[in-house]
């Protein structure tokens, strides 16, 4: 650099001007670029250009315009690299942001947030400034060696290999096995609140009452085809029943302490609050972890834990839409990621050690208020998200002063010894709330209920104790990931309204909260309870009607009953390894919300073998309060029919419809393990797959696709099909099938695309191989989160797109700086230009495909919503 410049380059580090916009103007208008603009030029030059530029006078001519481009190139890290790296910032860039001002406010407002903020606009900013995975402890199910890891975690073990003999390591941390296998696993707890203003003045009767302190009945109205009312009763049974006058002191007493002490012992808690809008969520969940943050805190307290640097740390976010926002920070958007070890952490999530447990209450109003909330009909302040707040205990170990992290959050310094997470989620019936919405409010509910739907997943695995959690079945339960493993803990709280109109999502949520409790292995309810806290009347009706034997008391029936659920816990393995059974769990798994669109008319649960793995449930039912029947689903029709007599009103009464909308063409396991899709001949005109225009039926037979041996796909067809036949495609004939056809995404997972007339029907238009085959996807919840996981890969491609812009851009500017060399030689000018704009236009193209591929699919999902919600 001539002298000149590099005395401008130094007097501008003093001089710390603003960039400006008109610099770069000049600049560009002299190289015939003025339509580039500040934010493209600022990003594409190449600094080695930097002083052929400065000497050939473009742009800057004053001293004091070439101190500002000098600087402004400083702060722009023109080093040729960081543009065509989207999502591994280098520290380097992190340097200069630090230092140079990178991101100082006065280059955002100059900027905005165009090019120069790409970086810092995304998760990559928070992943380069927190991607400091937390050393959680290690999962059993984690593949590899990780003695190494659990050691270094063990605080007895490191205490004793790292020589400390100030404590008794065995001491320090009593591993007190009895205490733990005390306390249950999963308990299942309902809370009814008391009647409210509205439902009073509308002279709503209590439906809901609570007999002892682990019995409830529903007694909900209804009326006969004559129009004579009747009380149909439904009685419940749970690990604790918590009527109108309990208060929350109780509710914490029955539900989170008991696990207080466990969270010393490596566990994670996890204690979630489900039940309709309005139905008291919020109310029972704030005030438990103020509760659960002072008993910690005495804990701590405690010589043992003290002299072991225990600490108490506080994160409190939201899960909305889909993405996570820190509600302790602005509402700042955060992002999930696993690090090699597979351990979640939240990039950039804030945490704050609690050492004073008034602070807990401030975190939680701040983060409260902070939450995303809307207005329905039944709770002015209701929940749109989940809303998880997190208690972690960590252990810190001794660090010099001298070596500490100074960033002000020390927290990721310490290793996680146990946790406890309180998760508010958003009202149960939200996935219903579909009706006359916008698009966001309809994918808000499809995502609330795809989660509530996984965490049942997740909770069911966890206590059966699958080697596979189903976890990322949704982000509430990929973030929950680390409280699914190990040693858990985990407490729902039903909460329930008792009036008469809420009756159905009263027994919608007491079902939910059945089924988490009464499929799980240990999902004996009253077990260890006087089986005559059940009524008298109810118990003789139960034995007169139910399978077992008019003697068997209460216990046996619980032996026999937790016997099943083992076996089911099996079953529900195997189901896990056959594709049909997936297919059939993915029936099951149908949304919690029991919106209209998923119940029939009472129709009757019928048998779907597969699927009614999970249909036990201890629910009698007393219609026309003169004859009780009591259902135990078992794993086939014919148990079922053997076993009962007469049966009640279905769980979900949606199986009917449920039932005609899934198409007949199912996914089935060829003896090969190949995929196979099936087809009756009328699904294949008008099936949910998608309709055949006339000239592709021409063009290919009733297509359904098979993958042989050697991974072709093979297209089937059904008898009624005349012109079908197998053909296997090449890989050529792949690509010059239809646009409607099916495609392989990034993932290998193959994906039918529907022309514009299909995509009113195309209610499975994604197709996922593998063993969880459509189990989101074929639900109309699969159908959104395809929408969601297209718009996250539409911004990425954007992003991408912008970014190799940048570099083309780049070259550009390189190419004509050379050009005008003298010497140069033309041809290789025109050469290169060509390269360059064929770069260009390709990637333009791509993102112009990926748009309107987007485009096209919001429009399905917008008439696939509105057709399976019918107008109330
Ligand atoms: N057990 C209770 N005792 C007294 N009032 C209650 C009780 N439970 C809830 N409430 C009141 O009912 C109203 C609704 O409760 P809350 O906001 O907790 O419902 P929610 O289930 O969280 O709803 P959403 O899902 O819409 O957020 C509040 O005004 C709350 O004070």
């Amino acid at each position: 650099m001539p002298q000149g410049n590099a005395a401008a380059a130094a007097a501008l580090l003093d001089h710390g001007g603003d960039a400006g916009d008109a610099v770069m103007a000049r600049w560009l208008q002299s190289a015939g670029l003025q339509h580039l603009a500040s934010p493209l030029a600022s990003t594409a030059i190449d600094h080695r250009l930097l002083p052929n530029l400065l000497m050939q006078g473009y742009g800057a001519q004053s001293t004091e315009e070439k101190q500002r481009l000098l600087k402004l190139m400083r702060n722009l890290n023109f080093n040729g690299e960081s543009g065509s790296e989207p999502y591994t910032p280098t520290t380097q860039s992190l340097g200069v942001a630090g230092s140079d001002g990178f991101y100082s406010p006065e280059f955002r407002g100059e900027f905005g947030a165009g090019l120069l903020d790409l970086h810092a606009m995304d998760d990559t900013e928070l992943l380069s400034e927190h991607v400091v995975s937390e050393p959680f402890e290690p999962s059993p199910f984690m593949p590899g060696d990780t003695r190494v890891f659990e050691d270094d975690f063990d605080p007895i073990n490191s205490k004793l290999e790292s020589g400390e003999a100030d404590t008794d390591a065995s001491i320090s941390l009593p591993m007190n096995s009895t205490r733990e296998n005390n306390v249950a696993k999963i308990k299942v707890v309902v809370r009814k609140r008391p009647l409210n203003k509205k439902e009073l003045a509308k002279k709503e009767d209590d439906v809901v009452t609570v007999t002892g302190n682990a019995y409830l009945t529903v007694h909900e109205p209804k009326l006969k085809v004559d129009l004579t009312a009747y009380v149909e009763k439904h009685e419940f049974c749970f690990d604790a029943v918590l009527d109108e006058h309990v208060t929350n002191d109780e509710v914490y007493r029955s539900t989170v302490e008991p696990i207080i002490p466990t969270i010393f012992e490596r566990t994670k808690a996890t204690c979630f609050a489900y039940g309709q809008t309005g139905s008291g969520k919020t109310y029972t969940m704030q005030p438990l972890p103020l509760r659960a943050a002072e008993d910690l805190v005495r804990q701590l307290h405690q010589p043992v834990y003290r002299d072991q640097r225990f600490k108490l740390w506080l994160s409190y976010f939201e899960i909305y839409g889909g993405k996570l926002y820190d509600l302790l920070s602005d509402r700042k958007k955060l992002c999930m990621r696993e690090d090699g070890r597979q351990q979640v952490c939240i990039v950039g999530l804030q945490e704050f050690e609690v050492c004073d447990v008034l602070i807990v209450k401030e975190f939680i109003e701040k983060g409260s208020a902070a939450r995303s909330t809307g207005s329905t009909g039944a709770n002015e302040e209701s929940s749109r998200s989940h809303a998880i707040l997190q208690l972690a205990v960590k252990k810190h170990s001794e660090v010099k002063a001298s070596k500490r992290n100074n960033d002000g959050n020390e927290a990721r310094s310490g290793k996680v010894v146990g946790k406890i997470s309180f998760i508010d989620l958003a009202g149960s019936e939200r996935g219903a709330d579909t009706t006359d919405n916008d698009r966001q409010t309809r994918i808000e509910g499809a995502e609330i209920n795809k989660s509530l739907l996984a965490l049942k997943e997740c909770i069911r695995a966890l206590d059966n104790d699958q080697i596979h959690i189903p976890f990322r079945g949704s982000k509430l339960t990929e973030v929950l990931r680390d409280s699914f493993v190990g040693n858990s803990k985990t407490v729902m709280i039903s909460c329930i309204s008792p009036g008469a109109g809420s009756c159905e999502h009263t027994l919608n949520t007491l079902r939910y909260a059945d089924r988490v409790k009464s499929l799980s292995k240990s999902g004996n309810p009253r077990k260890d309870q006087v089986p005559n806290a059940v009524p008298q009347t109810n118990n003789k009706e139960v034995s007169s009607t139910s399978s077992f034997p008019a003697s068997a008391g209460a216990e046996d029936f619980n032996d026999q009953r937790q016997e099943k659920t083992m076996d089911m816990g099996r079953k529900f393995v195997e189901k896990e390894n056959s594709l049909h059974s997936s297919a059939a769990a993915a029936v099951d798994k149908q949304p919690l919300s029991y919106s209209s669109n998923y119940l029939s008319n009472g129709g009757e649960e019928k048998g779907f073998p597969s699927a009614s793995v999970d249909r036990e449930r201890y629910e009698v039912k007393n219609s026309h309060g003169d004859s009780t029947s009591q259902k135990m689903n078992s794993y086939s029709q014919s148990d079922t029919d053997e076993k009962v007599q007469k049966v009640s009103p279905p769980r979900r009464k949606g199986y009917k419809d449920e039932k005609s909308e899934r198409p007949a063409n199912w996914m089935k396991k060829d003896a090969n393990g190949s995929d196979l899709f099936t087809t009756s001949s009328k699904q294949q005109s008008t099936g949910n797959y998608g309709t055949v225009s006339k000239d592709e039926k021409s063009e290919r037979p009733a297509n359904w696709m098979k993958r042989d041996a050697n991974g072709s796909d093979l297209v089937t067809t059904s008898s009624k099909q005349s012109t079908g036949s197998y053909s296997t495609l090449s890989k050529d004939e792949k690509s010059e099938r239809p646009a409607n056809w099916i495609k392989r995404d990034a993932n290998g997972s193959d994906t039918f695309t529907t022309s514009s007339k299909q995509q009113s029907t195309g209610n499975y238009n994604n197709i996922t191989t593998g063993s969880r085959l459509n189990e989101t996807e074929s639900s109309p919840d699969g159908n959104v989160s395809a929408v969601l996981e297209e718009e996250e890969a539409l911004i990425a491609a954007h992003r991408k797109e912008i970014e190799d812009t940048m570099e083309i851009v780049r070259e550009e500017m390189k190419l004509l700086a050379e050009v005008d060399q003298p010497g140069s030689l033309i041809d290789n000018y025109v050469t290169k230009l060509s390269f360059v704009l064929s770069r260009k236009a390709a990637s333009l193209v791509g993102l112009q495909a990926r748009l309107a591929r987007f485009q096209h699919r919001l429009k399905e999902q917008e008439i696939l919503s509105r057709k399976r919600v019918p107008r109330q």
